[in-house]
């Protein structure tokens, strides 16, 4: 089949998962040669990332693309443009939701089961044509299910988020020095936290195995840093003496915080995050610890690039990074080839009371050393168990939330 040569608006809404590397290879009418999920290595498996203020940017484009993207549901829907696809060969392929073979430009096929779904029959509606393989709910439960039964290897582990050899994965994090307290009440502080990692080395193990095993399952490479790729934005570019109004310089003690999060990402003392697999949301982020409130979570990390040129991208977790007075200027983070685990944060629904209500992080950009990064911060304690949000829209409101859970 296909479904092609995609239009141009966002994925934000599989009731399954779009999983462009381990989806199933059975297909006939898959585009890609994807490995099966079947002929996985799954001995890959883990570490993490790491990751007001100058105000969280995520998606915040000037284009039009992102006014289209942000019509309501049911008026985008029909402005879908499928007539890119190509037909399905001669096959008479029924919707295996409304039995109608019908609007055959709509029929995405399963990747492994080749079973046939109208993308507007799908609950929530597909708005866009998966660029990669595409697996209905049952084959991608099916799916999810290997998902948690990976192996934990700690040599894969190792080579994977490149963790320094000279930590020892077995032991509990490293020691942190006693800061002395002062007898005086304070002002409650307002200082980032560095956050606190597992102690239990194999719960870490798990938690890196689940990083790793969702970027893998993306494509993507892991990294923890802002990436500067030949033909992108060039590094000079990410100059946040740009951003109009001006950008906030971290505070010294905040950036202490910030390089202990980088130094605990780098020997393994990951922070303690799940990625869990959610059959509406996708890959999500659970805390497996208590977070306290103002504690750094994640980086959001990517190749950083111009806006101007992701105006047709169409991924669908590109940050904004600099937004300066002239657009051609403004920069993105695009974590489709290298990233971590925070492009796989939730986004709240932000038309909605109860949305607001699950927002537990905030995405934030700093001046850090002369360069803007964002970063994910805790904005109220967070217990173990509970699924990490923030809120995709920045100052601009242009990044659709309102078909989210
Ligand atoms: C930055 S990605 C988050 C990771 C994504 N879930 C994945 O599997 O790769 C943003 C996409 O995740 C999904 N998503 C995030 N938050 C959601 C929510 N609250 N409800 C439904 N889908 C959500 C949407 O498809 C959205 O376009």
């Amino acid at each position: 089949m296909c479904r092609e040569e995609r239009p141009t608006f966002g994925r934000d809404d599989f009731n399954v998962l779009v999983l462009p590397f381990i989806a199933g290879s059975c297909s006939a009418h898959r585009r890609s040669s994807s490995p099966s999920i079947d002929h996985l290595n799954w001995d890959l498996v883990l570490a993490s990332s790491f990751s007001n203020l100058a105000m969280d940017g995520r998606c915040s484009s000037r284009s039009s693309k992102r006014v289209l993207a942000s019509l309501p549901a049911s008026e985008f829907s029909s402005q879908l443009n499928w007539s890119e696809k190509v037909p399905i060969d001669g096959a008479d392929i029924a919707c295996q939701i409304c039995k109608l073979g019908d609007r055959e430009d709509q029929l995405l096929l399963c990747d492994r089961c080749n079973q046939g779904f109208h993308s507007t029959c799908l609950r929530p509606i597909v708005f866009r044509v998966p660029l990669g393989p595409w697996l209905c709910s049952n084959c991608s439960c099916n799916r999810q299910k290997s998902i948690t039964d990976f192996p934990l290897v700690q040599t894969k582990i190792i080579d994977f988020f490149r963790i320094q050899r000279s930590f020892d994965l077995t032991e509990g994090p490293s020691k942190r020095r006693k800061t002395t307290s002062s007898i005086c009440m304070k002002k409650k502080s307002r200082r980032l936290l560095a956050y606190t990692p597992s102690k239990d080395p194999l719960q870490r193990l798990k938690q890196m195995a689940s990083v790793a095993t969702a970027l893998t399952s993306s494509s993507i490479e892991y990294s923890n840093e802002l990436t500067y790729m030949p033909g992108l934005a060039p590094r000079s570019a990410n100059n946040p003496s740009l951003e109009k109004g001006g950008m906030q310089i971290m505070k010294k003690e905040d950036k202490a915080s910030y390089q202990k999060c980088k130094e605990m990402c780098k020997r393994g003392d990951c922070p303690p995050l799940l990625v869990k697999f959610d059959s509406h949301e996708g890959f999500v982020v659970e805390a497996d610890g208590f977070i306290k409130d103002l504690t750094i979570v994640a980086e959001y990390t990517g190749d950083v690039d111009y806006m101007s040129k992701r105006e047709n991208d169409d991924g669908d977790s590109i940050m904004g990074l600099l937004f300066t007075d002239s657009e051609s200027k403004d920069l993105v983070i695009c974590p489709d080839k290298r990233g971590n685990i925070a492009r796989f944060v939730s986004g709240i629904n932000n038309h909605t009371r109860e949305g607001k209500k699950k927002q537990n992080l905030k995405s934030v950009r700093f001046d850090i050393d002369g360069e803007a990064h964002a970063l994910l911060i805790a904005i109220r304690d967070i217990h173990k168990g509970e699924r990490l949000y923030y809120d995709y829209n920045g100052y601009q409101n242009d990044y659709p939330t309102e078909h989210f859970v």
